[in-house]
């Protein structure tokens, strides 16, 4: 639960794409659900001028766009806590956003927790940054910066210089929303909490991990962003790695925030640098004739990369990652192989006959394909699947990962976001790769990738085939 102290939250870059497909209809679901606080009060800010009913109205047709049926009452109490503080926010001019934050304390509490949501191009939280301390903004606030945090090694550490000086490390939330999904968060749930699952997690049974999460989207409505960016940086360093390190993490003291964020980090401290012969890059065919795209783009649209993780638990055992845009197929999904049994009287086994999956899209889904008898007069071998979809669990609410996440801001708990020592290694981690990056091949649209990622694999195969 938020807890229920009078809370101001400032959305920096409202009216922006992220604010009105993730963030708006988040907090829209809060509020549908009971979990914000009693007293509360969105603060939009932009560099317009908008007025709060302008800015209400933009809201209004970004839930109707994201979600579905939005019912006048609901809308009406919503819109209500609506406001907007326009003319930008910069350390010389910090236009309307501190006489709206003290209009807004004034009716709801001097004693309300301000929250403020960068949701801005990563190149300008700096100066956003700058702007909160010069303008005393940020004493006693939580801030939430939106991924990437630092776009290369250098951004990565003056950002964090520039938080640090404003800031305490207590008051940042760095977003990853991969972290906030229902089955992510089962990843440690489902091996702690069953002895089952728990003395099987590590080498000796675990022949290989995948992390695949292979998108049909394209990149037309951000194709500035993404041509800047690529998939290295945009999921890959970022979500791909998370979720690895959820994998991978050693059991934590506790759930706790700071056991759970030391466990991550820690185990990302013991992933090895990437090796540039086990990766494969890939640009799909028409990508750079989307308008926004360089001709001459050389920018990865697709990485599937092999990562090893240093420790006892893990050594010897590669964590296969992959994702890109335009391929065959959406899903996202965690699978650890488990190894054939060694001289099975059943013979020739198949590779992927012992696979528990994590499925992270949606509301999210546990599977389990095993080896069995097929059904029948002959004594024929087949693999046979099992799903447990989260929602179907008793009582089960499942919430989108940012609801989640603004939920867990409201409430001051930071077991699910990022910490620096992490995202310092991160960078020596993929500094081989960012350095000296390998050939980006051309693939099909439709297809899963070049075909060089198949050998990635193995004799396993990558277990999302997109057929
Ligand atoms: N969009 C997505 O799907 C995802 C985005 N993110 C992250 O969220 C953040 C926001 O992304 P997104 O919403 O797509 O970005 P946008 O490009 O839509 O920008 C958001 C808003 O920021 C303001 N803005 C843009 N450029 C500047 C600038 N130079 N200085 C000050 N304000 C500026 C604009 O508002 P105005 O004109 O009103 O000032 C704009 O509407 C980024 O860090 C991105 O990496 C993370 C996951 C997914
Ligand atoms: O952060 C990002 O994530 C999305 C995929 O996230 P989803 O879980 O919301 O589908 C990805 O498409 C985008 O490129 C990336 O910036």
């Amino acid at each position: 639960m938020a807890s229920s102290q009078p809370t101001v939250f400032v959305l920096f870059g409202a009216t922006g794409d992220l604010a009105k497909r993730m963030v708006l209809p988040s907090f829209y679901q809060l509020h549908l659900e009971g979990l914000l606080p009693e007293k509360w009060v969105l603060i939009g800010n932009g560099r317009k001028d908008s007025s709060d009913d302008e800015f209400r109205e933009h809201v209004r047709s970004g839930l109707d766009e994201f979600v579905e049926n939005v019912a006048e009452d609901d809308w009406s109490t919503f819109s209500e806590r609506i406001r907007f503080a326009g003319n930008g926010f910069t350390v010389d001019d910090p236009g309307k956003l501190p006489e709206v934050v003290a209009e807004v304390k004034k009716d709801i509490g001097d004693d309300a927790q301000l929250v403020h949501y960068i949701a801005l191009p990563p190149s300008t939280f700096v100066d956003y940054t700058k702007a909160l301390g010069a303008h005393d903004l940020a004493d006693g606030a939580r801030v939430v910066y939106e991924k990437p945090f630092g776009t290369s090694q250098k951004n990565f550490e003056e950002l964090d210089k520039a938080v640090h000086e404003v800031v305490d490390e207590k008051q940042v939330y760095r977003i990853d929303h991969f972290l906030g999904k229902e089955a992510t968060q089962n990843l440690h749930v489902a091996r702690f909490a069953n002895g089952m699952i728990s003395g099987i997690w590590n080498a000796e049974h675990v022949a290989q991990v995948q992390i695949d999460v292979p998108e049909t989207l394209d990149i037309d409505d951000r194709a500035e962003f993404y041509d800047a960016t690529g998939a290295v940086l945009d999921m890959l360093v970022t979500h791909l790695f998370q979720v690895a390190a959820e994998v991978a993490m050693e059991p934590p003291a506790s759930l706790k925030a700071d056991d759970l964020q030391s466990a991550r980090e820690t185990v990302i401290g013991r992933f090895r640098p990437l090796d540039t012969a086990e990766v494969v890059l890939g640009q799909y065919d028409g990508y750079r004739d989307v308008e926004g795209v360089d001709e001459n783009s050389k920018v990865d649209t697709f990485v599937a990369a092999t990562l090893w993780v240093d420790t006892d638990r893990w050594r010897g055992v590669p964590f296969l990652l992959r994702t890109g845009k335009m391929l065959g197929v959406s899903e996202q999904r965690v699978s650890l192989v488990f190894r054939k049994p060694a001289d099975s009287p059943l013979g020739e086994l198949p590779e992927d006959g012992a696979v528990l999956s994590f499925d992270l899209s949606g509301d999210g889904s546990i599977d389990i394909a095993m080896t069995v008898k097929e059904p029948g007069p002959d004594f024929d071998l087949s693999v046979g699947h099992l799903a447990l979809p989260l929602e179907s669990v008793p009582d089960a609410e499942p919430l989108s990962p940012y609801a989640r996440l603004i939920l867990d801001v409201l409430g001051g708990d930071r077991s699910l976001f990022t910490r620096p020592d992490g995202l310092a290694h991160v960078w020596d981690v993929a500094a081989p790769l960012l350095g000296d990056p390998p050939e980006v091949k051309p693939y099909a649209p439709g297809s899963m990738g070049p075909a060089e990622a198949d050998e990635l694999a193995g004799p396993c195969g990558w277990l999302i085939t997109g057929k």
